[in-house]
């Protein structure tokens, strides 16, 4: 087969292509740390990306491991059918019908919530959406302690993120991050308002976790808020920049939040903070969240 000539081999690894950006960017990754973390060049990534790549199943399961995520994963189309005709079906109920669905689907599995969530309050969402911000009034408004996932994990490993990165990968950072919300959920049964590092979402196993024991709240800006709220406290991470705001690093901040946006919708609550002062998007928070009894 004479590969790169015919073009639905092309068209092919264009869609691979795609698919690898798009779970970098789901991760939060920059081509360099994930080239660092599956041990292959930058350069031929950014081929691979472009849809120029020719790669090795090998590269790929490097590529796929790095992400944490199965090589089948990364190649299927639906990975889950059964998934998506129950996805299909409900998407046709209306809000009320979905809210009895859930609770019907809870009773007749066993997944009733966790007893509690509602008095556990996690915030999610992209860098500058105002969890910290927010969260600390939250947490003193409620009465509860506040804490940071993020520094928890940290202490937990007595290291930074970068080290932590740097060290077990993203991989690594997402089993820290699971021990870490199963600990603090178990010491704050009378509730806590945690906040969590943008990329939380990116994993289903850890998100699933994270919404069995915590009322999960997305905050959300405009991609302009969010970058330029994030240049304001001068650290551009996860975005692709090293010189401030530039229109690349604005569309890398697009990229990652359209990547997301689906996962952070699955969150129990949406404060839309945009063009909102932060008195007003406490008040906004403070209604979304169930009431402490
Ligand atoms: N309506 C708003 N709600 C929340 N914060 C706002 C709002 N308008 C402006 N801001 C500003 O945006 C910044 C949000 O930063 P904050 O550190 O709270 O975000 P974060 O979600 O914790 O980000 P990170 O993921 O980097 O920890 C603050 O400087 C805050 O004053
Ligand atoms: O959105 C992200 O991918 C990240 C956000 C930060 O909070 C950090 O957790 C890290 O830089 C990754
Ligand atoms: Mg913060």
């Amino acid at each position: 087969m004479q590969l790169m000539t015919d073009p639905e081999a092309k068209a092919t690894l264009a869609e691979l292509g795609t698919r690898v950006r798009a779970w970098r960017a789901r991760r939060g990754m920059t081509r360099k740390q994930l080239a660092a973390d599956s041990g292959l060049s930058e350069r031929f990534l950014a081929d691979v990306e472009g849809g120029k790549g020719n790669v090795s199943i090998n590269s790929l399961e490097a590529a796929a491991r790095a992400l944490n995520i199965t090589i089948l994963e990364l190649l299927q189309d639906a990975p889950r059918p059964a998934l998506a005709r129950v996805q299909s079906l409900l998407g046709r109920l209306d809000e009320g019908q979905l809210d009895q669905a859930y609770a019907l689907l809870a009773a007749s599995f066993g997944l009733a919530d966790e007893q509690g969530r509602e008095k556990r309050v996690a915030l999610i969402g992209l860098r500058g959406a105002g969890k910290s911000t927010l969260g600390a009034q939250l947490a003193a408004g409620r009465g509860v302690p506040f804490v940071e996932l993020d520094r928890e994990i940290e202490r937990e490993a007595g290291t930074s993120m970068n080290e932590i990165l740097l060290l077990h990968g993203q991989a690594g950072l997402r089993r820290l991050e699971r021990r870490a919300l199963l600990r603090i959920a178990e010491d704050n049964a009378e509730g806590v308002v945690m906040t969590t590092g943008g990329s939380i979402v990116s994993e289903r196993e850890t998100f699933d976790l994270l919404q069995s024991r915590f009322w999960c709240v997305w905050l959300k800006a405009s991609p302009e808020e969010h970058m330029s709220r994030v240049v304001a406290q001068g650290d551009m991470r996860p975005f692709d920049s090293t010189r401030g705001a530039t229109s690349e690093a604005l569309d890398d901040l697009r990229r990652i939040l359209a990547s997301r946006e689906p996962l952070y919708a699955r969150a129990d609550a949406v404060v839309d903070t945009a063009a909102r002062s932060v008195k007003q998007s406490f008040k906004d928070l403070e209604r979304a969240v169930p009431a402490p009894r």
